[in-house]
């Protein structure tokens, strides 16, 4: 990328508080405008560095020191320093701009999905995107050096970069919201107190998306329990269709796949059609009955019924707690690139006669499963983001009991967030302390 000539400018957008700066760049090729935005700093790092500069020429940046701490700062040191090329050219060829929220996006799970959503690899070449990023108060500087590698990353496609610390900020227009932020479950947490926690978390994301969304955001809630964490979202935000909701199930379905591509011998693109049924817990099932490895029924292709029920359920069940044993952390960049994968499954037509699994809100499902959770189902999509239940499934009664089990701890988890689902008093009866695939 050739660069021809900088002519920057600075921005404050007063409606949402926040502070800008763009980017623009523009040769014979290629026309990009890119805004990076800060909250304002505290009192004490109170001070304004502007720059103004003219065609080839830059000037030293002066810092313009303020007492008022309700005058906020036009802009914050280097995102003063706004590039913005002469548009010579306007290329026709770009789609309209997408914008994309991505809460915890300082965290490990998104120290790879900005980089992957401003790469192009997941909504297209032609695609420019806007990415919106929230973190917690004590994550805002690491925020900052996310964005600040985005910058240097030069990604054509992206536009924009907003961080900050406020979802009805953050969440503003969004059309994907790609929600990861939550608490990690402490040392003698019980299960309900991990839900109670980051439900409340939840609970005030589904309201601002409710508030400030574009009306038909997609949402996806990675954030553990990812479950029903949606289904508190959703139920905060009676504005958003609650189809639009999802829990993040891909990252089940991508290792059951590897594991039966392992016992079969085969490379693992050789396997589909594989489900994860109900929660995102050591609860979930995943679907051998319905899978295929060549086309052909798992069953026909792996005789060994006992592993299939045993050894192979359990291994994607706890991957994620041998791969913390091994890492010392939970899995950041395979869930990253799952979360690639469920978004192009939404958004790119699904192959005839081909599903993927994804956890909805189930109301009016064909399986019999209870309504009003967020269940993982067999789902398929035209590619508008939207999705359509699998119907040829077939159940034994092996299917069934697993599903049944992952059914009930989905309503006990429900009943335990009552509270944050506007459905009265909360009663927590949670059979057994199961797990989070992550922990052990
Ligand atoms: N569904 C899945 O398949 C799957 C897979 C892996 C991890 N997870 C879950 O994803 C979540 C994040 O994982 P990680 O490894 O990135 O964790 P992490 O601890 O590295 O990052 C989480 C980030 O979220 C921030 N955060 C906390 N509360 C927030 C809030 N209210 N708003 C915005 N940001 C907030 C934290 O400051 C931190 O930077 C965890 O809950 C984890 O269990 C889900």
């Amino acid at each position: 990328m050739a660069v021809a000539e900088f002519i920057p400018s600075s921005s404050f957008t007063k409606k949402t508080n926040v502070y800008s700066s763009q980017f623009s760049y523009v040769s014979a090729q290629i026309s990009q405008k890119r805004r990076f935005s800060l909250r304002p700093l505290p009192r004490t790092h109170y001070s304004q560095i502007c720059c103004s500069v003219t065609s080839k020429e830059v000037q030293a940046p002066t810092v313009v020191q303020t007492d008022d701490p309700k005058k906020k700062p036009e802009c914050y040191g280097v995102f003063c320093l706004t590039y913005d090329l002469k548009a010579e050219e306007e290329t026709k060829s770009w789609k309209k701009m997408t914008t994309v929220s991505v809460s915890g996006a300082a965290g490990m799970i998104a120290n790879h999905l900005p980089f992957k959503l401003a790469s192009g690899e997941v909504f297209g070449p032609d695609q420019p995107i806007a990415l919106r990023l929230l973190g917690s108060e004590r994550s805002i500087l690491a925020l900052e050096g996310v964005a600040m590698e985005l910058e240097d990353s030069l990604y054509p496609l992206l536009r924009e970069v907003n961080i900050g610390t406020d979802p009805y900020e953050v969440f503003q227009d969004a059309e994907w919201a790609l929600l990861i932020g939550a608490k990690p479950r402490g040392p003698g947490m019980e299960r309900a107190g991990l839900l109670d926690i980051n439900g409340q978390i939840f609970a005030e994301q589904g309201k601002a998306l409710n508030d400030v969304a574009s009306r038909n955001v997609k949402v996806i809630v990675v954030g553990n329990p990812c479950n029903t964490n949606a289904l508190i979202c959703l139920k905060n935000a009676p504005n958003i269709p609650a189809k639009n909701f999802h829990a993040l199930t891909r990252l089940d379905e991508n290792r059951a796949k590897c594991q039966l591509a392992l016992k079969a011998g085969v490379f693992y693109d050789k396997v589909s059609n594989v489900t994860i049924w109900g929660n995102h817990s050591t609860t979930q099932v995943p679907d051998f009955l319905n899978a295929k490895i060549n086309g052909l029924p798992v069953k026909e292709v792996i005789k060994d019924t006992k592993w299939l029920e045993e050894e192979f359920t359990e291994k994607v069940q706890k991957r994620g707690g041998v791969l913390i044993q091994k890492w010392g952390r939970s899995s950041a960049a395979s869930t990253a690139v799952s979360i690639v994968d469920a978004i192009r499954s939404l958004v790119t037509p699904t192959p005839e006669g081909y599903w993927f699994s994804t956890g909805v809100y189930t109301n009016g499902n064909p399986y019999g499963i209870a309504e009003d959770i967020v269940f993982s189902m067999p789902c398929r999509s035209k590619g508008d983001g939207d999705y359509e239940l699998v119907k040829e499934v077939i159940f034994d009664d092996y299917l069934r009991s697993r599903i049944k089990k992952s059914e009930d701890e989905l309503l006990a988890e429900k009943r335990c967030v009552a509270h944050l689902t506007g459905e009265g008093i909360a009663v927590c009866d949670l059979p057994g302390d199961t797990m989070l695939p992550g922990e052990m």
